[in-house]
């Protein structure tokens, strides 16, 4: 996949597109279907697929107060955006510019200068430009002048991409969307969030120095420091995957939380993992962690004996629902 930046000026294209557009956070599973399309007729027409896309969600700079957490950084938005088999990926600045920025310029601009767009595919739902003032029936207006056609695709819900049961409780009517995912992973809904993303949430960070508790109570734990702007789960405890630097897998038990037994009252949640079978040092290692379940929330534990045991139950359990 080629990777185009898009902050001023950007080569001519020598040949047309077929281009969708959007923040693309998560890269979900209704994303995947419209990416589909857009490859499709792609290869129908003779052009390449493109995704256009920013370098930040567009709501951390229009209205930051209320900005979701995120899904996805932007290098791993650009890797799942690359496993689409998508031509090229725009990556567009937007800063206080790009949001005042009028829809006709921004298609002007990017999605003419930039790509040669004929075919322009979006979610029915969308809107771009100053004020979310571009819709629809706007992109096809400046598509007529600007000699591109435009399809806006249904929602795809979760029946539609085949979630399947586990994207309950919402139901199988429920559209695919970041938002519908944040709020499943927020409610500590694991499966459900799997299901609409179709992988595992993940999230990234540098493993560093905690206070050395771990390694006494015999379960030492990576604490991983993921960016604000990620999104993290519920607090609890889980079972997943850590992936280290070398892109190696292993199995482990998360801690998310607060720590009630050792603190009245912790300022913030981390995210503490206790790699199952493992003896080595992670520090400074850029690591990932990807939620499988969550076995149940946070304890109080009444003695540090009551903490251990609980631990060792939790990796128990890790072991199960990981099929060891
Ligand atoms: C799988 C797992 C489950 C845990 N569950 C709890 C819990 O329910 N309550 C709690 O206070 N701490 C829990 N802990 C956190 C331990 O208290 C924590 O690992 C210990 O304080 C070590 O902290 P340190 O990394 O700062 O040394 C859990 C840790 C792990 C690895
Ligand atoms: N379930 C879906 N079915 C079809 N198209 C979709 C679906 N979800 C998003 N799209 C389209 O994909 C593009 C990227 O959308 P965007 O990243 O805004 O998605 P979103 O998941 O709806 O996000 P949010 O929940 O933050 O609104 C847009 O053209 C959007 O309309």
């Amino acid at each position: 996949m080629e990777i185009i930046r898009a902050d001023g000026h950007c080569p001519t294209p020598e040949v047309g597109a077929a281009v969708t557009i959007g923040a693309y956070d998560g890269v979900h599973l209704g994303h995947r279907a419209v990416i589909a399309e857009v490859r499709r007729r792609a290869s129908e027409q003779g052009l390449r697929s493109a995704v256009v896309t920013f370098d930040r969600h567009p709501a951390m700079v229009v209205r930051p107060e209320s900005a979701p957490r995120l899904l996805t950084d932007l290098d791993q938005k650009l890797e799942l955006l690359a496993s689409t088999g998508v031509d090229v990926t725009l990556v567009v600045t937007f800063d206080e510019a790009r949001a005042t920025e009028s829809a006709e310029d921004f298609v002007a601009e990017v999605i003419v200068g930039c790509l040669a767009a004929e075919d322009v595919v979006v979610g029915e739902d969308f809107h771009f430009g100053h004020g979310r003032r571009g819709n629809v029936d706007l992109l096809a207006e400046l598509g007529r002048d600007a000699g591109f056609t435009v399809e806006g695709l249904g929602l795809r819900s979760a029946a539609d991409v085949g979630a399947g049961p586990a994207a309950e409780p919402a139901g199988p009517e429920e559209k695919v969307s970041s938002t519908a995912i944040r709020a499943a992973l927020v409610e500590g809904e694991i499966e459900r969030a799997t299901a609409l993303l179709g992988r595992t949430h993940e999230v990234r960070g540098l493993v560093t120095p905690g206070d050395e508790r771990g390694r006494e109570l015999g379960f030492p734990t990576a604490n991983v420091a993921v960016p604000g702007e990620i999104l993290l789960p519920a607090d609890g405890i889980y079972a997943g995957w850590f992936v280290r630097a070398d892109g190696t897998v292993l199995p482990t038990a998360v801690n998310l939380g607060r720590r009630p037994t050792f603190y009245e009252q912790a300022h913030a949640s981390l995210l503490e993992a206790h790699v199952l079978d493992f003896d080595g040092d992670l520090y400074g290692e850029r690591v990932a962690v990807r939620f499988v379940r969550r076995l149940h929330g946070e304890v109080k534990y009444p003695s540090i004996e009551a903490l251990v045991e609980g631990i060792a139950r939790d990796v128990d359990e890790t072991r199960r629902v990981l099929d060891l």
